[in-house]
């Protein structure tokens, strides 16, 4: 999306956020921050906004998403996303993403802190000296130093929890049936395979999964009775993982020596539960949810998801999508010019092709075929993601649905649009690209076992019209269109073309200048392109990707030609009747306008 002064995306942001990030938003966004929205609140106005950014008191439900409509992202500041219905978000096209990293310290170093504050008694000695008190005998603790500490999770704050666990001179055994051994290995932290053992060794022990079906209520009077009595227990994971009812039933009866929670099952806990009772014992150390709660870690997550809120509504990819398959950092830089051009392709094809006088989309079967560097590229998801969105935004109304890397392939499938990616690490021949991306529309005969029910009804815009095909390549952020039917081209996929097919004899860029300037559409540049090259090289020679020959097929010169392409970049978008009166004149077979 354009982030036009005028029309500039509008942003929800109901919860505490810091402002590096909201800074970084204001520069394009319009930024509102409403802080005590009730659900009935954020129903009303939820329609009027295009990003959403919460933490973890938000509810971001099914029916805020459906009454979304022009939301395109759901931004957690944070990492759990369990306030967020993702799968209605994700059937709706909306991303989802969070910070996975941003407070990975601070949740560690807070677990760390409630661990030395139950082994000290700091919250009771501090307590009583502020009531004017001396009771130093009453607070005598233990130390940590050559303690067990048993860790459930051992995924990113878990780790960190046990490396700085290790610096206090601790044992660490963690239970983590996804750890990676040589990773516990490197931190010195013994992996154990069952709970109960896990449970039997533990002086401290702390929770850093997710709440999931697995997890929820994990800890329980059976695995509290397993503990050594006197043994402490520590979450500030997620409330819901250790069963509250039975963690106050183990401290009245003093199996355990302490708690300390960061998290609880309902937040903010409602008075007279067993959460609220649990708060008020003695020997449980409490905090309200504070684990991420630094100035750095607030500061790191806001700027991480403001980021990607930023990038998501120009269309580009986000980082840590949770509802869509994970772009590796060092892919993004790779994959982002090549997400552009194949969009582009999409887009060039169904303008030109398809939506186009005479166009139709018979042809619903594709071979986007990498070569060169881009064959490299393993993850592909995002650039089929791309081609979809490209092929099919041109014939969709603006208030449509979302095409996402999210939901492409659901889209893909619905409309019938069948997509076979094929990898050649070979350079292209006659190619001097380094990487070339080429989109091929098979011909309805071949494609018909794979769409039935689709005839071809093509009256075929260009006069070659079983040469369907764009190739394009990337030079840094440049992007090149070239190819186009059996035309070798070079030209930028930018702004309004004009496309004129037409018999390569004098006078026909004369009589397309009177009819454009007629008009009042000024050329800004003019290009022409002469017949191309076949493709025979065109295709995967990896056979891990098999290969058919389409291509081959459907793709084949005609030496007798004597047809040429002209590509006009015009300053406005051209009518119908225009490309019309162009075919009109004798010499000019086909012309279409696309914008990109
Ligand atoms: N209190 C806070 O403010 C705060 C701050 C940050 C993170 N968190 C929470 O901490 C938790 C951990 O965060 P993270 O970033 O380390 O997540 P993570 O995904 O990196 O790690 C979670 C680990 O749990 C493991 N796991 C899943 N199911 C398990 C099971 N049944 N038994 C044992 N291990 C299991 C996974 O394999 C993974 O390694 C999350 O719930 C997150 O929401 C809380
Ligand atoms: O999942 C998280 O990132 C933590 O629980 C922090 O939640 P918060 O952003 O509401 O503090």
């Amino acid at each position: 999306m354009p982030l036009l002064k005028d029309h500039r995306p509008r942003v929800l942001v109901p919860e505490k956020l810091s402002s590096d990030g909201l800074a970084l938003l204001r520069t394009s966004l319009d930024v509102d921050e409403q802080k005590g929205l009730s659900a009935d609140d954020l129903l009303q106005i939820i329609p009027n906004y295009d990003a959403l950014l919460v933490r973890s008191e938000t509810k971001v439900t099914a029916t805020i998403l459906r009454a979304a409509r022009r939301l395109k992202v759901v931004a957690r500041a944070g990492v759990g996303v369990d306030n967020v219905d993702v799968e209605e978000a994700t059937k709706l096209g909306i991303v989802v993403v969070n910070s996975p990293s941003g407070n990975i310290g601070a949740a560690a170093e807070h677990t760390i802190a409630l661990m030395m504050a139950m082994a000290r008694k700091i919250p009771e000695g501090c307590a009583s000296l502020k009531a004017g008190k001396w009771e130093r005998s009453q607070f005598v603790g233990i130390e940590v130093k050559g303690k067990t500490l048993a860790i459930i999770g051992l995924g990113k704050v878990g780790l960190t929890v046990a490396r700085l666990a290790k610096g206090l001179g601790m044992t660490v055994n963690a239970l983590d049936p996804y750890a990676s051994p040589a990773v516990a290995a490197s931190a010195s932290v013994t992996l154990v395979t069952s709970l109960s053992e896990l449970l039997a060794s533990a002086d401290f022990l702390t929770i850093h999964t997710p709440l999931i079906a697995s997890t929820r209520g994990m800890i329980a009077e059976t695995e509290l009775a397993q503990m050594k009595p006197g043994a402490r227990i520590l979450n500030v994971a997620r409330g819901g993982t250790i069963d509250e009812s039975a963690l106050l039933a183990a401290l009245e009866s003093g199996q355990l020596a302490g708690a300390a929670i960061d998290v609880f099952t309902s937040e903010p806990p409602t008075p007279e539960t067993t959460a609220a009772r649990l708060i008020a014992h003695p020997r449980a150390v409490v905090t309200p949810h504070l684990g991420a709660s630094t100035v750095e870690a607030q500061e790191n997550v806001s700027v991480d998801v403001c980021e990607q809120v930023v990038e998501i509504l120009k269309g580009s990819l986000p980082r840590s999508a949770v509802n869509a398959p994970l772009i590796l950092p060092e892919e993004y830089h790779k994959l982002q010019p090549f997400v552009r051009l194949v969009e582009k392709l999409g887009s060039f094809y169904t303008q030109h092709y398809v939506a186009s006088p005479g166009g139709s989309m018979a042809r619903n079967t594709f071979d986007l075929i990498y070569q060169g560097e881009v064959a490299s590229i393993n993850n592909t998801k995002p650039l089929f993601a791309a081609l979809i969105k490209g092929l099919l935004s041109p014939i969709s109304s603006a208030e449509g649905i979302n095409i996402n890397i999210v939901n492409a392939e659901l889209v893909a499938r619905e409309r019938g649009v069948f997509v076979s990616e094929q990898h050649s690490r070979d350079p292209a021949d006659h190619s001097s690209y380094s990487s070339l991306v080429t989109l091929v529309a098979r011909p309805p005969s071949r494609a018909s076992s794979q769409a039935p029910g689709v005839s071809d009804s093509s009256t075929g815009t260009p006069s070659t019209q079983h040469q369907r095909i764009i190739s394009g390549t990337c030079s840094g952020d440049r992007l090149l269109i070239t190819r186009l039917g059996r035309f070798e081209a070079s030209f930028e996929p930018e702004g309004t073309l004009l496309i004129c097919e037409n018999y390569d004899s004098p006078g026909k860029i004369g009589v397309v200048g009177s009819i454009l300037g007629h008009e009042g559409v000024n050329i800004n540049f003019m290009t022409v392109a002469p017949v191309s090259v076949k493709l025979s090289a065109v295709g995967s020679t990896d056979p891990k990707h098999g290969r058919d020959d389409t291509i081959d097929s459907s793709i084949q010169d005609d030496p007798g030609s004597k047809e040429a392409l002209m590509i006009l970049g015009v300053d406005r978008g051209v009518s119908l009747h225009v490309t019309a009166d162009l075919v009109k004149e004798g010499g000019i077979l086909s012309a279409s306008a696309v914008t990109l």
